[in-house]
């Protein structure tokens, strides 16, 4: 069976969209998509990706998204993702504004006049602040799906891959966790680095980087406006009163068909 892609990035977060808009796609609602993504997502054995990203129609809204992780894993939501798939809605529509459900509810979604994309995630909560794990204490933050967020001095010697995935499995979180360290920079700056559950180190990560803020304002460190600096590249993120608005460039890089086993 032959299975329709694109392939996406947002500051490098990648995935593989399957969209359920285009006809040649509808034979392919019956996959179980944990071992599609499983596959798909593999570096070098499959296309290589962070995810796999569902974009389908809903009778109520502009569309929805359903995603899973590299491992097949679903999550709840993905900042990355729903950026991306405004831009392909836009691509179909010409429309500058969306209403996209997720599982983690329905969010509004804006393409900009530099066709950048916002998109709300809504207000985060902090679940446990100042909260010990192993060595670290951090604020665990929810935003639709969950982020321990750990500040430190430095990010040299890539502690995201040191403990990343000690703390994303640590018995002390009732589920796994997304885990970043961040770095302050300044009021209005965060540097990041990024351990996803469900994939390993990323290079960007929307969700995370709306978390980090939001743990740094709940700190007294930053300003309502700030640009989180990740690996792959720079986003912003306005905490306003209706919400966090993420913002950042969307990048389709390839698009074709893969060869599935059946
Ligand atoms: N691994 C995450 C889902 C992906 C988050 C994403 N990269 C983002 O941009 O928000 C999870 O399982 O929660």
């Amino acid at each position: 069976m032959l299975i329709p892609f694109l392939k996406m990035h947002a500051q490098g977060n990648d995935f593989v969209i399957l969209d359920y808009f285009a006809p040649e796609s509808f034979a392919l609602a019956k996959l179980d998509f944990s071992s599609v993504a499983e596959e798909l997502c593999k570096p070098h054995f499959g296309i290589g990706a962070d995810g796999l990203v569902l974009l389908m129609p809903n009778e109520s809204c502009d569309a929805q998204m359903f995603i899973h992780n590299a491992d097949g894993s679903t999550a709840e939501m993905c900042g990355s993702a729903l950026r991306c798939v405004t831009w392909i809605l836009h691509q179909k529509t010409g429309k500058k504004e969306f209403r996209v459900q997720t599982e983690a509810g329905l969010k509004t979604c804006y393409v900009n006049e530099d066709n950048t994309i916002t998109v709300n995630l809504g207000m985060p909560s902090m679940l446990k602040s100042a909260y010990q794990v192993m060595d670290f204490t951090g604020d665990l933050v929810e935003i639709g799906n969950q982020h321990f967020i750990v500040w430190v001095n430095s990010l040299k010697d890539d502690p995201h891959l040191q403990y990343g995935s000690a703390i994303e499995h640590h018995k002390g979180f009732a589920q796994t966790v997304n885990v970043h360290f961040a770095v302050l920079l300044n009021r209005t700056a965060v540097a990041i680095k990024i351990w996803e559950k469900g994939c390993g180190a990323t290079l960007a990560c929307g969700t995370g980087a709306s978390a980090t803020v939001f743990s740094g304002i709940a700190k007294g460190l930053l300003n309502n406006e700030v640009e989180v600096l990740m690996p792959g590249g720079i986003v912003k993120i306005n905490a306003s009163a209706n919400g966090y608005l993420l913002s950042g460039e969307v990048c389709q890089s390839f698009q074709g068909v893969y060869n599935w086993k059946i």
